[in-house]
């Protein structure tokens, strides 16, 4: 179970983070939703032990985040592992995809060459990429098959927790759906607790039990994702989010209805 207490960040004197409370059972999956500059990812490098909490705490299975010593650091990642926003620095561009996957199963478990090679089999399989990419470095691969790749690496070494950090914002609509849905297949499968860090509520049913809306650093509010759509409930800052998204789908709706006609 994931702990975030009292959790509280300044970056030069400025809060960046104001008192972040939450928690995620295992097996359970949350979605923290905000626009852009609302702390999002400074959430996740704080449970990731990249950034110190000005105060606060964040507690896994009653353990406190690693401060010093490879061991704790290790024993943490076994369990808690991200795919980043920004993932060009996820797969070392000088590696084949095979070492680049490899590389986690050397560092975080005892298994043999053999053992390894299995398991890198297994997960590019789970994930949807043909074996044929694992010769290959990542500047070969797609967006989608980057993404894909990375998540491969995170869930190699079978974390209990996984923090996705805007893993789709930068991919079209259709592999938007299409990682959706293996996040959901793998969750199911393997019992995974998820936190899905997004600017997009729309991505959320169907993902994620619970939803915590971010703005300017604090919690706005926390709900089932059920009632979301429960305007009379809803904090007025999460209902605009929604609105924004369901305008912004109005609109791609229109452009691709108005390009198929001119097109067509
Ligand atoms: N190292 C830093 N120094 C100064 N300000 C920072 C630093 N890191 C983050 N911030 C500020 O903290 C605020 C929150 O940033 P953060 O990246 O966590 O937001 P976010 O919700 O993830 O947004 P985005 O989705 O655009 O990344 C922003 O105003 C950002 O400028």
């Amino acid at each position: 179970m994931l702990q975030v207490q009292r959790l509280c960040k300044e970056i030069n004197g400025r809060p960046i983070l104001s008192d972040i409370n939450f928690v995620i059972e295992d097996g359970g999956s949350l979605a923290i939703v905000g626009e852009s500059g609302s702390g999002k990812s400074t959430l996740a490098q704080l449970i990731m032990a990249l950034k110190q909490p000005t105060s606060g705490q964040v507690l896994f299975n009653e353990r406190s985040l690693p401060r010093k010593g490879i061991k704790s650091y290790k024993e943490w990642y076994s369990d808690i592992q991200i795919v980043f926003q920004n993932t060009a620095s996820t797969l070392n561009p000088a590696m084949s995809l095979y070492r680049c996957l490899e590389e986690p199963l050397i560092n975080f478990t005892n298994l043999k060459r053999r053992e390894r090679r299995d398991k890198i089999l297994e997960y590019l399989n789970k994930v949807g990429l043909h074996r044929d990419l694992l010769k290959h470095r990542p500047g070969k691969l797609s967006g989608g098959q980057y993404q894909r790749a990375c998540l491969a690496k995170a869930l190699i070494i079978s974390p209990k927790l996984l923090i996705c950090d805007e893993i789709v914002a930068s991919l079209d609509i259709v592999l938007q759906q299409q990682m959706i849905e293996l996040l959901m297949s793998i969750q199911k499968e393997r019992g995974l607790s998820l936190l899905f860090i997004t600017h997009d509520l729309s991505l959320v049913p169907g993902l994620c039990a619970d939803i915590l809306v971010m703005k300017d650093g604090k919690k706005v509010e926390q709900f089932n994702t059920s009632a979301l759509h429960n305007e009379e409930e809803r904090d007025i800052y999460t209902i605009t989010l929604l609105k924004s998204t369901e305008s912004l789908e109005t609109t791609w709706k229109q452009y691709a209805t108005h390009d198929n006609k001119s097109t067509g």
